[in-house]
């Protein structure tokens, strides 16, 4: 059915019918405003928990005015009316959600249920059993840069956690070609709050975050497995990092402060040489010239990663430094690349924008 928005008529026609579920939450509200630009993609159904039956605008009023379909239960959904799912849900809920899909919708799921491939390594970093565990046999993991032939070929893709995408596009190739040991590798890592999601927790409160700064999940956060299972595959042998997340008082926005040891007789201007061709025909990845250390606001809203490389002064250290936008390259912007390239379509098409500066 066609309808009347602040962009003009938008009607069925050959558009990929979408549907968002988890579209009251923050990631889910960032795939509605990238998506509201895309040529390919009517927004035909959203879906909410405790928000159900709201009209988006009461939810989010930064998106009233573009005819968007109310929030409305899973339960509610009529899914012969869909073509494709983003699934935006909390991990642990969206296993099953997914498991129960009709087989032939594609999905691009943003939490961290399918993401790793082992269940039993599943179970002990999620505290229980994976519920899904001949599906997950089935899943790709989009990182798209490293997997578009299996993105390609996916029916459910598992979009990367928003830390691993920020640590593993600078690593992955250095790894790959021998640059870096693959010990001691240093990982500390900075988000913004809208990295915790839109439900009210303690934590995330204006007076516990605001003027302060706090490491969290110091020696066991759950996206250290997740890191660690894609360096090894690039590595071809078991890969151990140090991983620190911090909370930063901002809104988005993450920085990946990466402490490596190079291989005897590299420089770090052949660790910068060897990103910038390994990039440089990918549009959402850029290296900083040398002296230019990237920061959050250079990616800000965009569906970019940028990374720079500096000499350390230890014995064959380097520091890299990798930056995206948690909501943006770390979810939702990569969460659409991923479809773009699942449905054939331009791996740009609507998430080519430019960073917000300043
Ligand atoms: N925020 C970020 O930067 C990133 C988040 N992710 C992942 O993406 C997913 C979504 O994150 P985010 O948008 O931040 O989360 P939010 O907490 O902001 O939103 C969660 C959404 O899921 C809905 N929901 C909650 N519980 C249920 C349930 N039991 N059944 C159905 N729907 C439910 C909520 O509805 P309602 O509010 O109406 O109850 C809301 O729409 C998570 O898995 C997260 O880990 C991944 C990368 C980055
Ligand atoms: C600031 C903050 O709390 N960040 C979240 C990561 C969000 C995310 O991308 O992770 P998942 O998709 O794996 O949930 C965390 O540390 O758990």
């Amino acid at each position: 059915m066609a309808s009347t928005s602040i962009l003009g008529s938008t009607s069925g026609g050959s558009k990929i019918r979408v549907g968002i579920l988890g579209a009251s939450g923050y990631t889910g509200a960032e795939l509605v405003r990238m998506l509201l630009r895309h040529p390919n993609v009517e927004i035909s159904a959203l879906t909410a928990e405790r928000q159900a039956g709201k009209p988006m605008a009461e939810v989010f009023p930064h998106l009233g005015g573009y005819g968007l379909p109310d929030l409305v239960k899973i339960e509610q959904l009529k899914w012969d009316g869909l073509d494709f799912i983003f699934c935006a849900l909390p991990h642990g809920t969206t296993q099953e959600v997914i498991a129960g899909l009709p087989s032939g919708l594609k999905v691009v799921d943003l939490s961290a249920d399918f993401r790793l491939s082992d269940p039993a390594e599943y179970a002990i970093w999620y505290g229980h059993e994976h519920r899904a565990v001949d599906l997950q046999k089935e899943v790709a993991y989009g990182l798209t840069e490293f997997n578009r032939q299996g993105v390609r070929k996916a029916r459910v893709v598992a979009n990367p956690g928003c830390y691993p995408t920020c640590s593993l596009l600078p690593l992955l190739p250095l790894l790959m070609e021998n640059q870096i040991e693959p010990g001691g590798i240093i990982i500390d890592a900075k988000s913004g709050v809208s990295g915790a999601g839109r439900d009210a927790k303690q934590a995330n409160l204006f007076t516990e975050v605001s003027e302060g700064f706090n490491a969290y999940g110091v020696g066991h956060h759950r996206h250290m497995p997740e890191i660690e299972q894609e360096l090894r595959l690039a590595a071809g042998r078991p890969v151990t990092v140090s991983f620190t997340p911090h909370l930063v008082p901002m809104n988005r926005g993450m920085m990946a402060t990466i402490y490596v040891r190079m291989a005897d007789g590299v420089t770090a201007d052949d660790l910068r040489a060897t990103l910038a061709a390994r990039y440089a025909d990918e549009p959402f990845v850029g290296v900083t010239p040398a002296g230019v250390v990237p920061a959050t606001r250079h990616v800000r809203a965009s569906n970019h990663n940028l990374i720079g490389v500096v000499a350390d002064r230890t014995p064959r250290g380097a520091i890299i430094v990798s930056v995206i936008d948690n909501l943006v390259k770390g979810a939702s912007g990569q969460a659409i690349q991923n479809m773009n390239v699942m449905m054939g379509l331009g791996e740009t098409t609507g998430i080519d924008q430019a960073p917000l500066f300043p």
